[in-house]
């Protein structure tokens, strides 16, 4: 297992090994004890998988407040993807700061995104399904979301010539501005 830092604190990106052979490959894509002998041990309780057809398909930038804040490990289980996620942790030296990264079923790469962060992607490609774990379970009363092109936060999509596939939901979101975190450094 590859594990590396980025430029936002205790937002990591995990690379686990790939045993190769005539048939494929097999990967543990996930191993508790592997992760805390890195210091990093996240009870998750819920697996979430979703299917997007279209390119250019935007999920998010969603969130769940405190007491069900979640924390995620996010991968993707076909096709290619642009994962974000914005530091929202208020007092944090990179508040408002995004990082994306490109997912996908080939660099089996996955994103490890603590409490405290906005999550969203993009697809890159027709029929792209992402597999995430979350610590805590759905709660649609904490549920809450924030416009996935605010120019506050200025994410860089990397998809400009195709239209965007977004739910209702995550259009009427609400703007940076406008959002008042409820996470703490
Ligand atoms: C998130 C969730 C949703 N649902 C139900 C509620 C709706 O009837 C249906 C679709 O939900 P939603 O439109 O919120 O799904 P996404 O737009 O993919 O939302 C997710 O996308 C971004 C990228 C995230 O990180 C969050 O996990 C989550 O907000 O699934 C559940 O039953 N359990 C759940 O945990």
């Amino acid at each position: 297992m590859y594990i590396g830092n980025t430029d936002i604190s205790n937002l990591i990106l995990l690379t686990p090994k790939r045993f190769g052979d005539e048939r494929g490959f097999f990967s543990e894509s996930w191993n508790r004890k592997t992760l805390a002998e890195s210091g990093i041990d996240i009870d998750f309780v819920q697996d979430n998988h979703s299917l997007s057809r279209a390119v250019g398909t935007v999920r998010g930038l969603h969130f769940q407040s405190p007491p069900h804040a979640q924390a995620k490990l996010v991968r993707c289980g076909r096709g290619r993807l642009f994962d974000v996620a914005v530091d929202v942790r208020k007092g944090a030296p990179t508040y408002g700061q995004w990082y994306g990264v490109e997912l996908s079923f080939e660099n089996g790469k996955q994103l490890l995104i603590p409490e405290g962060f906005l999550h969203g992607f993009m697809t890159l490609e027709p029929d792209t399904e992402i597999i995430y774990k979350c610590s805590d379970y759905y709660a649609p009363e904490c549920d809450g979301s924030v416009r996935f092109d605010d120019p506050d936060i200025g994410i860089e999509w990397p998809l400009t010539d195709v239209e965007f596939t977004v739910s209702a939901k995550d259009r009427d979101a609400q703007s940076f501005a406008d959002f008042d975190s409820p996470f703490t450094y």
